[in-house]
């Protein structure tokens, strides 16, 4: 047997992914994850779940191809990548006491608390990881954050695959982008930028990467996808830290080659900022971004250039003619170049061979993280010998061309609607008429109480929507249920006190799925998952034609749902920004078309839930922020689509119908102009876990429509006290006029238990009565 741990210079794998789903084909992850959390299983078995995924991982990558040495990412994660970071740099808040063990280590434990939350702290702020629907933890760093290899998780994750024969290639986020993307903690000094500690944590970096090469790693994989978004610091200092950073972990007497890897966009101008590092490879992505110039790439000397060609975020089987055409160009001005995918394929689901009940046609236009891995193959084989690749080459180019003429990928009647459009169809009246015509509707009290949306999709829900799909429970059934828990649901609100109420959205798997299962034009998968957050997985759809509405949605249970009370209930839809962020779209026409039609579906459904008595309606756009492109110069062309296809589906309405919307997950401030934009009577936004940031934008905007920042943070189970949710509001009342205010959640209740969410919801109750109390004072 070689020995493997000793130091090597293999070249980099001709053929590699960038990183690959850590879930489990099945979710294993998750649900072992889960288990931990509520006791059921220990951390040895956790462990141990842990262990077979990567193994099933790494041994799948294997049999696609992926055979070179560090061809196979070094991927895995508990949580979050970005989490993962934290913990090798022990870089713990100080608001978490010690977190670390005796021996200076974060165990998973703590880890999880960073994630989590305890009783006394706040987890870590979650918001999106670029413009993708995942989501990382930030990190908190302040002058006063003390940096130590707190973790050796990816050693020993690297250390396990290489004792089963596989030589992975550790991913870990480099220092650039990981202090890039943290927030400065909260006793941090006014201005301080966390970038500033650069030096402090370089040292953590070599000794791990010292770890690594002393454990056998060859290439050791930085992320920096920070370099190809617009820094809201000056480029120079963006460079100047690139340089510094890449200067000290190359000269690390100890370490294994290092890629550094720029998914989800063009590197532009920082190209020859590594280009004058002696990192061993660098990673482009040329799916999304373009292919630099000649003269750019010959900076790369003697570095391999790893060309993420194959789009790893979505799942379109990849044009490998123009692939390979790209390839050419790459080849002939860079010395070495490598095949890759342009992200990690964590944002697909793992294959498309799982998913029979798809049509033959549809499932021959789509490529999963398997099928990519594939693609990435054929491709390197393309690169040392072009005729090897001819014949898939071939076959791929006559499967898209395929696309364009399959039935309902282009409908007359859809297309002549959307060509009619005019500027009319998308204003409604002045919002002070539209006020006026809503109060005299709806007689709502100052501060009104109201939810977003979802109430907890509890086990006899989700067993009773299995069951109905297994054919075990009739239509007639399940919809009694349904029915029952909305009742559940409505008499629930009306004992606390709500203004506004919902119906819970039970009857919904997923707030995107249930519209795509509905309209023309998507199909659903069955084993697709992809990681969001944590634990959590989303199964976005396939919106693969042209959409159409084929009868009314939402509307029996919103109007069923109306019949129970007297106090007005909110109709409830999915936007159309979030409708396509959610789900794999089409890539044959612009975004906006296919949210027009979109936007034209629900326009229709807005018009039915009106005739049926519907007053408020909301249509949730909580991933308007993340769809917006990473640089500045293609922000403005996708705001106005995106605002558009909104007004498009809610301007039919009547002045006297409330519009609501509802944003979550992201800083707000950079697209205020266009949330207003969106024009809607009320927005409620994510806004407990960053403490009211946003009002201070809303305030500085100037923002003149209802608004509700969130005093209830959802994404973690604990129950916010009633003087807690009052601080919110006296905060939020100081900065937006209080006729214009609203009391909610951050976000829907679907995730969490009943019991928590009782005493959640009523403490807002009770702290909108005491803030209620206090204005009729200030009146007097
Ligand atoms: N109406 C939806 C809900 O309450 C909004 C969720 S935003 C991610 O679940
Ligand atoms: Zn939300």
């Amino acid at each position: 047997m070689p020995d493997l741990t000793a130091p090597k210079n293999n070249p980099f794998p001709s053929a590699s992914l960038l990183g690959y789903p850590r879930i489990g084909r099945r979710r294993e992850l998750k649900k072992a994850v889960e288990a931990y959390w509520a006791g059921k299983i220990d951390a040895a078995a956790l462990d141990s779940a842990a262990k077979a995924i990567q193994l099933a991982s790494a041994k799948r990558l294997q049999e696609l191809g992926l055979t070179e040495a560090a061809a196979v990412p070094g991927t895995f994660s508990y949580y979050d990548q970005v989490l993962d970071t934290t913990a090798h740099l022990g870089a713990v808040p100080a608001r978490f006491g010690k977190l670390l063990n005796a021996e200076g280590k974060l165990d998973i434990d703590g880890y999880f608390t960073l994630a989590r939350g305890n009783k006394e702290q706040q987890p870590l702020e979650m918001t999106k990881w670029f413009d993708t629907n995942y989501h990382y933890l930030v990190p908190e760093i302040g002058p006063e954050t003390a940096f130590t290899l707190a973790s050796t998780a990816k050693v020993d994750e690297f250390a396990f695959a290489l004792a089963n024969g596989i030589e992975t290639r550790p991913y870990i986020v480099g220092p650039v982008t990981y202090l890039l993307l943290s927030k400065a903690s909260d006793g941090a000094p006014a201005g301080f930028a966390p970038l500033s500690r650069l030096e402090d944590i370089l040292p953590v970096y070599v000794e791990l990467l010292g770890k690594l090469a002393a454990a056998g790693a060859g290439w050791v994989q930085l992320d920096e996808p920070a370099l190809v978004v617009d820094q809201d610091i000056p480029a120079a200092d963006v460079e100047a830290a690139v340089a510094r950073a890449y200067e000290v972990l190359t000269a690390a007497a100890d370490r294994p080659q290092i890629l550094v890897s720029t998914p989800y966009g063009a590197l532009e101008g920082q190209l020859g900022t590594f280009a004058a590092t002696n990192i061993d490879a660098l990673h482009i992505d040329v799916f999304k971004g373009t292919v630099p110039s000649a003269a750019a790439l010959a900076g790369l000397g003697n570095k391999t250039l790893v060309a993420g060609v194959v789009d790893g975020h979505n799942i379109w089987r990849n044009d490998l003619a123009a692939s390979a055409a790209k390839l050419d160009e790459l080849k002939a001005a860079a010395g070495k170049v490598a095949v890759s995918t342009s992200t990690s394929t964590q944002h697909v689901p793992h294959d498309v061979a799982e998913e029979t009940q798809l049509s033959e046609q549809l499932r021959s236009w789509l490529a999963f993280s398997d099928q990519k891995a594939v693609e990435v193959k054929t491709l390197a084989a393309y690169l040392a010998d072009p005729a090897s690749a001819k014949a898939a080459i071939d076959e791929a180019t006559a499967v898209i061309a395929s696309r364009a003429t399959a039935e309902g990928v282009r409908r007359a009647d859809v297309r002549a609607r959307t060509e009619a459009l005019t500027a009319a169809d998308f204003s409604r009246s002045e919002y002070a008429v539209r006020e006026a015509a809503q109060e005299e509707a709806l007689h709502l009290p100052p501060l009104p109480t109201t939810t977003i949306g979802s109430f907890p999709q509890t086990s006899e829900i989700r067993s009773a929507r299995a069951r109905n799909n297994k054919g075990e429970l009739s239509d007639g059934q399940y919809e009694q249920l349904m029915k029952d828990e909305i009742k559940r649901v409505v008499s629930l609100q009306e004992e606390l006190g709500y203004d506004v109420l919902v119906h819970g959205e039970p009857e919904r798997n997923d707030m995107v799925q249930y519209f795509a299962e509905n309209l023309d034009g998507f199909d659903v998968t069955v084993h697709g998952w992809v990681q969001s957050y944590g634990s959590r997985c989303t199964r976005p759809s396939i919106l693969w034609g042209d959409v159409t509405r084929k009868a009314a949605i939402t509307v029996k249970w919103a109007e069923y749902a109306q019949s129970l009370t007297s106090k007005p209930m909110k109709g409830m839809l999915t936007g159309p920004v979030t409708i396509l962020a959610w789900s794999f779209v089409r890539d044959d026409q612009p975004l906006g078309e296919t949210a027009n039609q979109v936007g034209l579906a629900l326009r229709d459904e807005i018009a039915d839930l009106e005739a049926a008595g519907i007053k408020i309606i909301q249509v949730d756009e909580p991933a308007l922020r993340e769809l917006l492109p990473l640089r500045t110069g293609d922000q403005a062309g996708y705001l106005t689509w995106s605002v558009d296809s909104f007004r498009l589906a809610t301007a039919g309405a009547a002045d006297a119908t409330q519009i609501h919307t509802h944003l979550c997950y992201s800083e707000f401030g950079v697209i205020i102009d266009a949330i207003d934009g969106l024009d809607a009577d009320v927005t409620s936004i994510e806004a407990a876990r960053s403490r009211m940031e946003v009002v201070h934008d809303l305030e500085s905007h100037g923002f003149g429509r209802g608004v509700g920042p969130g005093v209830y943070d959802i994404h973690s189970p604990r129950v916010p006290g009633e003087q807690e949710v009052t601080g919110l509001l006296s905060t939020a009342v100081k900065h937006v006029p209080a006729r214009q205010l609203w009391v909610n959640p951050d976000c829907g209740l679907k995730t969490r238990g009943y019991a928590e969410t009782e005493e959640s919801l009523r403490n807002l109750v009770r702290a909108t009565q005491v803030v209620r109390a206090g204005l009729l004072e200030t009146v007097k």
